[in-house]
């Protein structure tokens, strides 16, 4: 069942020199029970993406297209029903929990607090101290001990703040969580346990999730299915199992060159870098907008931007090469 569908979505930023493009045309879908990553490099757009889901952008933002909630249109929405909407149906975790929990109360509070602003009737109504014993369960389900609800922010470690995090997401029961980045600033041992956690929440509870990471490799493990972007569009999405290690776009293998993997010693893979910078969103290439960094461009790249298209059985690309037996494609194997 599609939980979140995203069509033709256009984020434009509103800065001193116009109009900032940072998502271009978006097209993805979140089921119930599935994790769909989202990967790219830094300032591809991925953020600007999540946080327009739920319309959490500035208000000078421009946004074009179509997002729908249990098919409920997102972005025609009066801010009374997405005042409802939020932590209740759809909720989002932000990087860095530092900054996403007031360091002068308590974790317990702040579990409580958008159950007490969005929770049911029943729940606004009983106040705070009725429920100890939610907030207490809430902290358990994410392997924080129920007592930690005493506990100030600073008194707690990294991993177990972003913990608190994610409990707070869940505190409504939303069918949809939006995870940005969850683990940044964490040690690879408590990105495990994190993004663990993350894995069972759908398996166990059904909710679907949009998983922001910059890396492929951890995504790879993680979801089912990913998409990567760049330059504001996705440029491949499809099976998370086969895009890490068979990617059909040039910039989706670049990117998985990139990592090293992970439990493969016997093919001694050294990560590659992929040389250049992605372009400026207010001075974009002509044509394909990677065709100055990959490494298979031929003259057509330079002008025509191809959209996504099917590359292979449930997967799809936005490449020249991919879709088409020849030359080009033949082109394209030779990368792997
Ligand atoms: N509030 C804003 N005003 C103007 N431009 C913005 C704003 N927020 C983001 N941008 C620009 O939009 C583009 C996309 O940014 P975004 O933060 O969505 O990328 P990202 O892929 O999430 O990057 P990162 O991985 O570094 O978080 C960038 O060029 C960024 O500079």
């Amino acid at each position: 069942m599609t939980l979140l569908e995203i069509q033709d979505l256009h984020v434009d930023y509103k800065i001193a020199g116009g109009l900032l493009p940072a998502v271009r045309g978006v097209d993805l879908t979140v089921g119930k029970g599935q994790i769909l990553g989202v990967a790219g490099e830094s300032g591809c757009g991925k953020s600007t993406l999540a946080s327009a889901v739920l319309r959490l952008l500035p208000a000078s933002t421009r946004v074009r297209g179509r997002i729908s909630l249990h098919g409920e249109d997102v972005l025609g929405m009066s801010w009374g029903r997405l005042r409802a909407v939020r932590w209740s149906e759809a909720s989002i975790v932000f990087q860095g929990a530092m900054s996403g929990l007031n360091p002068v109360h308590r974790i317990g509070d702040q579990i409580a607090e958008p159950i007490l602003l969005h929770g049911t009737p029943a729940q606004r109504k009983a106040g705070r101290k009725a429920l100890a014993g939610k907030v207490g369960e809430l902290l358990e389900s994410v392997g924080v001990p129920a007592w930690r609800a005493q506990s100030y922010p600073h008194e707690l470690s990294g991993g177990q703040r972003q913990r608190v995090m994610i409990a707070m997401a869940l505190a409504c029961e939303p069918d949809l969580i939006i995870a940005d980045e969850p683990t940044t600033a964490l040690d690879v041992m408590v990105q495990a346990q994190v993004m663990a956690l993350l894995k069972s929440l759908v398996t166990e509870r059904g909710v679907g999730m949009m998983l922001i990471s910059h890396d492929l490799s951890v995504l790879s493990h993680v979801c089912d299915r990913v998409a990567v972007m760049y330059a504001g569009r996705v440029v491949e999405e499809g099976p998370a199992a086969t895009l890490f290690s068979d990617a059909c776009h040039p910039y989706a293998k670049a990117l998985a060159g990139a990592f090293p993997v992970i439990g493969d010693m016997a093919s001694r893979r050294a990560p590659r870098g992929l040389p250049g910078d992605p372009p400026y969103p207010l001075d974009l290439p002509g044509g394909c907008p990677f065709h100055p960094r990959c490494a298979v461009a031929i003259e057509q790249c330079a002008t025509e931007d191809v959209r996504l298209r099917p590359a292979a059985p449930g997967r799809a690309a936005a490449c020249v090469h991919v879709g088409v037996a020849s030359e080009s494609a033949t082109a394209l194997e030779n990368l792997r």
